[in-house]
């Protein structure tokens, strides 16, 4: 139940095609109950009457009665895929925006590969169960409860060793059911990691290629193959087995009844067209008690799909504040101090499960692990103030924790550090973030992350823009109500780029591993990104570390002509650009 309570919005977001498939899935099970009292009937009628017609009769009958059944099953397959595939996706855009709200902490300690293969596989896992389960169960019980009442009627003890085979059943599921369980849920846990691992002999082709490392990262895929592979065997071996006893039982319970029905015969209490029909009546009841005998290890399979979508569920989301700010002059850094560690135990964290089976889970598959993680603090009581007009090195170390003051800068850890972050005297924890950094903000990384589209697109991200009149199409979602149209022509020319522009145009496609294109190139189009965005705020993570010197200079020079609205901060290394700040902060 939990399972469909669960799934109800999906569920509901489809009612109309699941009513209509049940109808016709149990329109075809009303043509199935019918069969055999016509079949018994006509073995009876050939019996004792003469006329010939009768077959033909009857040909005709289950010659129609085929070619509905086909009709019924196409419409009821396509009906059945487009469901599936709508309620699957569903499900796992919500996970998946769920784990967008979260701190960055979950994501920075999980695999992204082995968290797509879990939610989806997981998704389609239950929405495949809701919906198979839902027509199995109600047609499975009339197929139940029909045949019952006619042997009831009139035999029985046909009826009585029924009820027999059924308990058996009940009594074999709850003997295994946890045994099935935890096979399924271990077995779904290595698949995914090994996905993963597998998935690292590609994404690291260059590595391995430039190190001659192809034996060392084979090895980490054999590994977790080893794992795999195990876990598939015990996973098939307990499904088999409880397959194996469903079967049997089902066999002993025919023959039982051969027994039974046969003696009746001889002993003139049934006539051969009887026997047809109440051993086709059995056998449609033993099937329908085998589907929940089977339904008991594909529920245990898609609690543990619902055990581990819920896990990723209770993690809160970052909340944030309600206030939007329409402009920022000044930002303060009182007293902070940060540990990337503090994620798993404080409240924004996941909450613990309930139940004995999904603590189970969270053992198994514990989101976090803390033996990765450094236990002191990056950032140690730091203080720092960013005023509108003027433009800041933000300079130390490496490892000092300039990238990570940025972070806390931004509202990305908003919940996880101690001390005080203000925008004009607001807690940042008090500003809507989300919308902050989407129109006051611009953030040009130390190794920019550029999105297999076109240059136009990782610019502002905006779909609906075409290449040409490049000015025309500012994604004005970006901007903040005064924020100054920058020509985007201006910029190149600030960075260097006309010819690189010239050369591949705006429709130039940056492919998935950012390979096509320098490093100076992905730089330039991050910082671009910044410029053409034109924030109050601007921030650029060793901006220049790839950078000419001439472009450098000219790169510089525009900040510092532009600045007079502005706060900017820039993480450097760099001598020259730290001598054009303002102001060094030093960490
Ligand atoms: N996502 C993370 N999870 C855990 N630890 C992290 C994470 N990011 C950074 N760290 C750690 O925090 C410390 C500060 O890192 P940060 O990137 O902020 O330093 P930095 O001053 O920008 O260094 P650099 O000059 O080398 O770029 C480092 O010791 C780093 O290992």
């Amino acid at each position: 139940m939990k399972i469909f309570f669960f799934c109800k919005p999906y569920l509901l977001s489809q009612k109309y095609t699941i009513v209509a498939y049940i109808a016709l899935t149990l329109l075809s099970s009303a043509i199935g109950i019918i069969s055999p009292y016509v079949i018994g009937n006509f073995l009876d009628d050939l019996v004792i009457s003469a006329d010939k017609s009768v077959i033909f009769r009857f040909c005709i009958i289950f010659g129609g009665l085929s070619i509905l059944k086909i009709l019924k099953d196409y419409i009821t397959s396509i009906m059945y895929t487009k469901m599936q595939v709508q309620m699957g996706y569903d499900l796992n855009i919500r996970v998946i925006k769920h784990v967008q709200s979260l701190s960055l902490s979950f994501i920075n300690q999980k695999d992204g590969m082995y968290l797509n293969q879990r939610f989806n596989g997981d998704s389609y896992n239950l929405i495949t169960f809701c919906l198979t389960t839902l027509q199995g169960v109600i047609t499975n019980i009339i197929l139940i409860v029909v045949p019952f009442v006619i042997l009831l009627a009139n035999n029985w003890l046909i009826t009585v060793l029924m009820i027999g085979f059924i308990l058996v059943y009940i009594t074999l599921y709850l003997a295994l059911r946890e045994w099935l369980y935890k096979a399924g849920l271990v077995f779904k846990e290595s698949q995914a990691k090994f996905i993963s691992k597998l998935y690292e002999q590609l994404k690291h082709i260059k590595l391995i290629k430039i190190n001659s490392i192809q034996s060392e990262l084979n090895k980490r895929a054999e590994d977790s193959f080893t794992d795999f592979k195990a876990t598939a065997i015990h996973s098939q071996k307990a499904n088999f087995v409880y397959s194996s006893l469903e079967g049997m039982i089902a066999s002993i319970a025919q023959i039982t009844l051969f027994v039974i029905g046969g003696l009746q015969i001889f002993n003139g209490n049934f006539t051969v067209g009887m026997f047809t029909i109440f051993n086709s009546y059995f056998s449609m009841m033993l099937n329908a008690s085998r589907y929940f005998f089977g339904l008991g290890a594909t529920y245990q399979n898609a609690m543990g799909s619902y055990n581990r979508i819920k896990d990723i569920l209770k993690c809160r989301g970052e909340s944030y504040g309600e206030k939007i700010v329409e402009s920022i002059d000044r930002i303060e850094l009182l007293d902070i101090s940060f540990n990337y560690n503090t994620f798993p135990n404080n409240n924004y964290a996941c909450e613990a499960s309930s139940s004995n089976q999904e603590q189970e889970t969270i053992v198994e598959d514990r989101a976090f692990d803390t033996a990765q993680v450094r236990v002191e603090n990056v950032i140690d009581s730091f203080s720092a103030k960013f005023s509108k007009g003027n433009m800041y090195a933000l300079s130390g170390p490496n490892g000092a924790g300039k990238s990570t003051i940025i972070s806390l800068i931004m509202g990305l850890y908003i919940h996880e550090y101690d001390g005080e972050i203000k925008y004009d005297d607001v807690c940042i924890r008090e500003i809507d973030m989300v919308t902050t950094r989407k129109r006051l903000i611009g953030f040009a990384e130390q190794e920019p992350l550029l999105i297999n589209d076109s240059i136009r697109y990782n610019l502002d991200y905006n779909d609906n823009a075409s290449i040409n009149g490049i000015d025309l199409l500012k994604n004005t979602d970006n901007m903040c109500a005064n924020s100054r149209t920058v020509s985007l022509d201006e910029c190149i020319k600030i960075l260097n780029m006309e010819s690189f522009i010239n050369q591949n145009s705006f429709s130039f496609i940056i492919n998935e591993k950012n390979t096509n294109i320098s490093g100076g190139e992905k730089q330039k189009i991050s910082i671009l990104k910044v410029l053409y965005k034109n924030p109050e705020v601007m921030i650029f993570d060793e901006p220049t570390s790839a950078l000419d010197m001439n472009t450098t200079r000219k790169f510089i020079n525009y900040l510092q002509k532009i600045k007079s609205d502005k706060i900017i901060i820039i993480v450097t290394h760099d001598e020259y650009v730290k001598g054009c700040c303002d102001e060094i902060v030093q960490i």
